[in-house]
């Protein structure tokens, strides 16, 4: 930053060096001619001149050089410390953050790359473009005060007229500008939105439909465009008025002065290139003043999204060592950040080193459970206790460390199977890979493949990536469990062998299982019935099915909908 500094001040003393020569040469050449002198006599002064306006060329030139690539190693530097930034400060929020309406990925992402260009651009501004110019007018406006009081003031009195322009615009331009960071994050989105939703939108032809979505975007986004246009080209125009009246002024003041003997006819010359010499930072302020609000309007966004400390995932800094799995929630209400109130006074317990099944209808609150027991909400009212303490004080990542979740639909990172599955626990030799992909019943499918655990992940059916999660969760081998519908979306056959594996797993750990299937609820130690986010039954199978309540209906309906009276006919032939 020093050298940027040392090199931006040398540059400003450089840029005063035309206008002193050009007016030396012309009052020079005035009195040669005046003098009737031969060319002779003036070549050396010809060659003089044009040595120094070399010289000092070749020095502006690396000068220039210098000034550039010190600030650009000032952008580029600051640019990677903020974008890990950024990424550290996102993985450290809460997941209620996420799924914000506001922080949907495409919009997170162009507010991220954005926030990174704005305050990019404010660098190069500050290092690169403004400092080198207002140092070179601010040393031009002495000169000219110096040189004659009444052109200095003259020179300055145009600046408050220019800054005043600069400011109207800017004013003007920032209610359009965010109105137009908003329109291009929502048509990002609305894209990602559109490749996402690809097959939906063409199994029911809705092609039109969304087209025209995305039109009245582009129709807001091309009027707000053209209203900043118009701002643009009117002030600019202004301003361009304002710097030339300047300059026909002070040619005006300055050839009155001449003409009343108090200045060489050279000032002529030398007053216009340093008004050139001011104005021309100034020309350019009015865009950075344009380019400052931007990267205002930019960056309070993404400092937004750094700062959003309410957004961090609270964490407490009990050990999680020797822990035996005892959950307890006790009253336990919670309301999504969306609004929606998924838990009223549950209290339940989930013992240790047992199976506990949550049953209930389609949005009862069971995944719900999970996930206030994974710390991923916290209930506004209630507790959760694990093992006598409020899961609050335990350390939330210490913690997650002991827990392994399976969802239905389980996250397939970009890579292959072996990375995937290797996420369960980064430093696994080849052959634990191997052996939790076995477990998942996986392996021997793998081996069917051309490039075995080298296979593109995302390309595998549903089924396989399921048996990823799984293996993952094998690999992990933590001794809290929870599996929220684990086999929903697997065929016959591979439930029953994800099953078996699961029940090998479930021996001696705590595990609570959400599942539409009958066989794994009725193999539960213990069954909650939840129903619109109330507890309303538990116990084991028996006992539940006698209570002749919730849990039967749900039972019944599962019976019935597997048609078991004609499945135990035909298996009986
Ligand atoms: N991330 C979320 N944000 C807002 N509301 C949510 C969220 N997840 C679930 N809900 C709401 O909370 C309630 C309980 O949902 P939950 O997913 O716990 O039900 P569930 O019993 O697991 O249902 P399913 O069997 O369909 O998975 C529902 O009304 C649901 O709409």
């Amino acid at each position: 930053m020093a050298s940027t500094l040392i090199l931006t001040l040398i540059g400003s003393l450089t840029a005063q060096v035309n206008p002193f020569v050009l007016r030396y040469t012309v009052d020079k050449v005035q009195v040669l001619l005046h003098h009737g002198h031969s060319l002779k006599v003036g070549m050396p002064l010809l060659l003089g001149i044009s040595g120094i306006l070399l010289g000092k060329e070749v020095l502006n030139a690396a000068l220039d050089f210098g000034q550039s690539y010190f600030g650009e190693e000032i952008r580029v530097y600051v640019s990677s410390a903020l974008s890990q930034d950024a990424v550290r400060r996102i993985l450290s929020y809460r997941l209620g953050f996420y799924a914000a309406g506001s922080n949907q990925t495409g919009k997170l992402q162009t507010r991220l790359d954005k926030g990174v260009d704005a305050l990019m651009k404010l660098v190069q501004d500050l290092f690169i473009d403004i400092l080198p110019l207002l140092a070179a007018a601010a040393v031009s406006l002495v000169v000219m005060f110096a040189a004659s009081w009444r052109i200095g003031v003259v020179a300055l009195g145009v600046l408050p007229v220019y800054f005043w322009l600069s400011y109207r615009q800017a004013v003007r331009l920032s209610g359009v500008r965010r109105g137009m960071r908003q329109l291009k994050e929502d048509k990002n989105h609305g894209l990602l939105n559109l490749m996402d939703s690809a097959v939906v939108i063409k199994s029911f032809v809705r092609e039109q439909y969304e087209e025209e979505k995305q039109d009245r975007l582009q129709h807001e986004l091309r009027e707000t465009q053209l209203r900043m246009r118009k701002t643009n080209f009117l002030f600019n125009g202004l301003k361009s008025l304002v710097e030339q009246v300047g300059l026909v002024v002070i040619i005006v003041l300055t050839a009155y002065l001449v003409l009343s003997h108090e200045l060489s006819i050279g000032t002529i010359m030398f007053n216009s290139m340093l008004f050139h010499n001011v104005s021309a930072p100034i020309r350019q302020l009015h865009q950075m003043y344009d380019e400052l609000n931007e990267v205002h309007t930019y960056s309070e966004a993404f400092f937004e999204m750094l700062d959003a400390d309410n957004a961090v995932e609270p964490t407490g800094s009990l050990p999680p060592t020797s822990l035996r799995g005892t959950f307890e929630l006790r009253h336990v209400d919670f309301t999504y950040p969306s609004g929606t109130q998924a838990l009223h006074d549950v209290s339940l317990t989930i013992e240790a080193g047992k199976t506990t099944a949550l049953m209930g209808l389609s949005g009862a609150g069971k995944s719900t459970v999970i996930n206030l027991l994974c710390k991923f909400y916290e209930p506004q009212s209630g507790e959760i206790l694990l093992d006598g303490r409020p899961l609050a004080d335990y350390d939330t990542h210490a913690l997650r460390q002991y827990i392994g979740l399976v969802l239905q639909k389980n996250h397939i990172f970009k890579g292959t199977v072996d990375e995937n599955i290797r996420y369960g626990n980064l430093l696994a030799t080849p052959a634990q890979v191997q052996d939790a992909a076995r477990q998942a019943h996986l392996h021997d499918q793998l081996m069917q493949l051309p490039d075995g655990y080298e296979t593109d992940a995302q390309q595998l059916s549903g089924g396989q990536q399921q048996r990823i999660a799984i293996a993952r969760l094998f690999l992990k081998n933590p001794p809290i469990i929870f599996l929220d519908e684990p086999t929903a979306s697997l065929d016959a056959v591979t439930t029953e062998q994800i099953k078996t594996s699961l029940d090998a797993l479930k021996r001696g750990r705590t595990v609570v299982i959400i599942s539409h299937s009958l066989s794994q609820i009725v193999e539960a130690d213990r069954t909650y019935v939840l129903e619109q986010g109330r507890v309303v039954e538990n116990g084991i199978h028996q006992e539940l099915y006698d209570q002749n309540g919730a849990y039967r209906r749900i039972f019944d309906a599962s019976a019935r909908s597997l048609n078991l009276e004609k499945l135990a006919r035909t298996l009986t032939y």
